[in-house]
């Protein structure tokens, strides 16, 4: 067997959304299929792969340097040793070739989405969902049957007032989930915290509520939003400042009991081991939110769990940016803490199976082979042209 072709496109994933950083009015994200000669119910296996919003599409480094890499190879290469399988570990280490260690930036995004096709492809030719694939080959079988996901929204818009916001978190309550999540620090504190107390009133208590502030804040402001956030008891506290601002995050957390989360811009096991090392995050309470179509996909996020546990963290404490099917896949098959998910933003990307609803902020997987794509109608509807031209 062999990978025949790979594909790639640019799709947009625009919005006038804003958080404290930047606007999405021109976002876009690389499609890729990845395309076999193995059949499956007379048709041949092909792997889909996107990445998730804040990066853009990498269709550049995909095209001059990701892609002739792999086809490039001896085909074989690319295959676990019974040659019946793709196997992703070595087709990860061809895409790297060549590549110096460090400066992960976007390279990690153009990798991150030719993985997770490959992923797809591995399960699809195995003939199974891709979490119990993960729970087989690295947790003894043991797969959990739902995951946790929170609604993320809460953006800045154009002319939105806080009737508006409160209204769309009161449809994420009655779309079934319990915890959401909105953004901060693109007002001033003031105004952040009408907003927040006016989503207070919808969802009832503060550990229902996330707030993010895109890594906008210095330390001084904040500290001075986390006095003010502490009050509320809130669910977490994302992102307050740079992302490589190791120290930053340290000396936060001597002011600010309650838990925060980080980790969505860091794109690499030693990036995330920095984090754990000198960010003074706490392992009893704290979230990580490394996402893999972001950084070098599941190869590399495999890579970051092992780090993880050799460092005292439960797999438990990742809940995973990006709201995408790999990142849920992950969350059932390794025993993640749960997932983003985005029920009114980056559609279709954002979101899971068409026809699972979200219970008490519970999620569970469709029972097909892959990924799940084929399960959710309008991103298929995106993939399935470049799988099949
Ligand atoms: O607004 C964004 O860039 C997305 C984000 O931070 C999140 O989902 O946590
Ligand atoms: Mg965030």
């Amino acid at each position: 067997m062999k990978i025949v072709s790979i594909r790639e496109k640019t799709v947009p994933i625009s919005s006038a959304i804003r958080n404290a950083y930047i606007d999405f009015s021109a976002m876009t994200c690389s499609v890729v299929a990845v395309v076999t000669d193995v059949a499956r119910e007379g048709r041949p296996v092909v792997g889909y792969g996107f990445n998730s919003n804040g990066r853009y599409a990498q269709g550049c480094l995909l095209r001059e340097r990701v892609i002739p890499r792999l086809m490039s190879a001896e085909p074989a290469s690319l295959l676990n040793d019974a040659g019946t399988n793709l196997d992703p570990h070595r087709i990860w280490a061809r895409m790297m070739i060549n590549e110096k260690p460090g400066g992960h930036g976007e390279r990690s995004v153009a990798v991150g989405v030719i993985d997770m096709a490959v992923w797809d492809a591995v399960a699809k030719i195995e003939g199974k969902p891709l979490y119990r694939l993960l729970a087989e080959r690295y947790r003894n079988g043991q797969a959990d049957d739902r995951v946790f996901v929170y609604a993320a929204g809460g953006y800045y818009y154009p002319n939105k007032d806080v009737k508006a916001l409160q209204d769309e978190m009161k449809g994420y309550l009655d779309r079934g989930y319990r915890v959401v999540k909105m953004k901060i620090g693109g007002e001033d504190l003031g105004q952040d915290l009408r907003r927040i107390e006016a989503v207070l009133k919808i969802v009832g208590s503060g550990d229902r509520l996330a707030v993010d502030a895109n890594g906008r804040f210095d330390l001084d402001t904040a500290i001075t939003y986390a006095r003010a956030l502490a009050p509320y008891r809130l669910f977490w506290y994302e992102e307050a400042g740079d992302p490589l601002d190791y120290a930053l995050q340290a000396e936060l957390a001597g002011h600010y009991d309650g838990p925060m989360a980080t980790g969505e811009n860091l794109f690499s096991m030693q990036d995330a081991r920095n984090l754990i090392r000198y960010g003074g995050l706490r392992p009893d309470r704290d979230w990580l939110q490394f996402d893999c179509a972001l950084s070098y996909g599941l190869v590399e996020y495999l890579r970051t769990l092992e780090m993880l546990n050799a460092n005292g963290w439960s797999a438990r404490r990742c809940i995973p940016h990006g709201g995408h099917q790999l990142s849920l896949n992950i969350a059932a098959g390794l025993g993640l803490g749960g997932n983003e998910s985005y029920p009114g933003v980056f559609q279709p990307f954002g979101g899971f199976a068409d026809d699972i609803p979200v219970e008490d902020s519970y999620v569970r997987l469709p029972d097909v082979p892959g990924i799940g794509f084929e399960a959710k109608r309008e991103l298929y509807r995106i993939m399935q042209p470049l799988g099949e031209s």
